[in-house]
């Protein structure tokens, strides 16, 4: 369960005192989610979303990501926008910790997509990356690849305890993905995390796009590698389903559009998709405390893809 920060009932009063948005009905923690502490919060009027920020979100980040929100809503995209509170401040401070109070979007994620549901996720992204075009803010990729053999050298050999030779087996295969990385694709703002559990949906329909927190400027086709990676296998990281591959490239071709060179380049953009997951969830296992409520991600799910593409180099032809 993913509450790191307890909201007293006292703060939480005083919070919502700030806004416009009716008296307090309820407030109970959500389970889903490892980053941020989540809680769905129902007052008289409407259902909102409290998230306060922990872990990987840099405060100084939150305007770059609450401007991607208002940018893509603007156009039409089911997206969460913060809300305003009177005085128009959307970012605050509650229990010590940056925090937002976000509109609940309807829906509910998938656990296992069906071709249908990918096809529709992926041409979410592709609108999505429309919609983009035209936004000219620009954040790093806070886990890009350049942060890739940091993090690699700091889970150290601590990492052989996940599974005996995984340092090695990850260092030889991130040299390969530096060495081959392509240069001069297209870049944009992208989500970098369109997991299934960050798409709301209602049977094959769309109802929200979430969890903008890793949204950064990179190369684009790198968010179609990260979906596919996530979308197209079980929990395990086993089972690819070719039926939801396919269906997710045409969803987002359809709806965007990739270039020759843009789909030449996703097999080696899967595996730093891999390498990049695989290593944020092997810190987190490493690090995560016994007792915090929290669920943590399997790194080897993502080194069982990682082997997949590896041997599968024509999986996006
Ligand atoms: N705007 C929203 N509308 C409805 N549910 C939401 C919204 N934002 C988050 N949630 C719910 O909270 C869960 C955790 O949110 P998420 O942003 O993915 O957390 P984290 O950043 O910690 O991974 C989601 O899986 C979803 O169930
Ligand atoms: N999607 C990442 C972890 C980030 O968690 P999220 O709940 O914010 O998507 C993973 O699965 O490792």
């Amino acid at each position: 369960m993913a509450v790191y920060t307890h909201v007293s009932a006292e703060a939480l009063a005083a919070f919502l005192h700030r806004y416009d948005v009716g008296a307090l009905v309820s407030v109970k923690g959500i389970a889903e989610g490892v980053e941020n502490s989540n809680y769905l919060v129902d007052t008289d009027a409407a259902r909102f979303i409290l998230t306060l920020y922990e872990k990987r979100v840099a405060a100084d980040d939150l305007p770059f990501f609450m401007a991607l929100l208002d940018h893509l809503a603007a156009r039409g995209l089911a997206v969460p926008p913060a809300i305003s509170d009177r005085d128009g401040a959307v970012i605050q401070t509650l229990e010590g910790r940056p925090a937002c109070l976000i509109r609940f979007l309807p829906g509910v994620s998938v656990s296992h997509p069906t071709p249908a549901q990918a096809q529709a996720a992926a041409a979410a992204m592709g609108d999505m990356h429309a919609a983009l075009a035209d936004f000219r803010r620009t954040r790093v990729n806070s886990m890009g690849i350049a942060t890739w053999r940091p993090l690699l050298d700091k889970c150290g050999r601590d990492l052989d305890t996940i599974r005996p030779g995984l340092f090695d087996r990850i260092d030889t295969a991130l040299a390969t993905v530096e060495q081959a990385w392509p240069l001069g694709l297209p870049v944009s703002a992208i989500h970098a995390d369109l997991f299934p559990d960050n798409v709301l949906m209602h049977g094959d329909s769309v109802t929200g796009l979430i969890d903008f927190y890793f949204a950064c400027t990179d190369v684009r086709a790198y968010d179609v590698a990260v979906m596919h990676s996530a979308w197209t296998f079980d929990a395990r990281g086993e089972n690819p389903d070719a039926a939801v591959g396919a269906a997710l490239l045409a969803g987002y071709t359809a709806a965007f559009g990739l270039s020759d060179a843009e789909r030449a380049a996703l097999p080696l953009l899967a595996r730093g998709a891999c390498i990049r997951f695989l290593l944020s969830r092997a810190w987190d296992w490493l690090h995560t405390p016994a007792d915090a409520l929290v669920m943590r991600k399997d790194p080897l799910a993502y080194l069982r893809r990682l082997d997949w593409y590896e041997a599968h180099p024509e999986a996006f032809a």
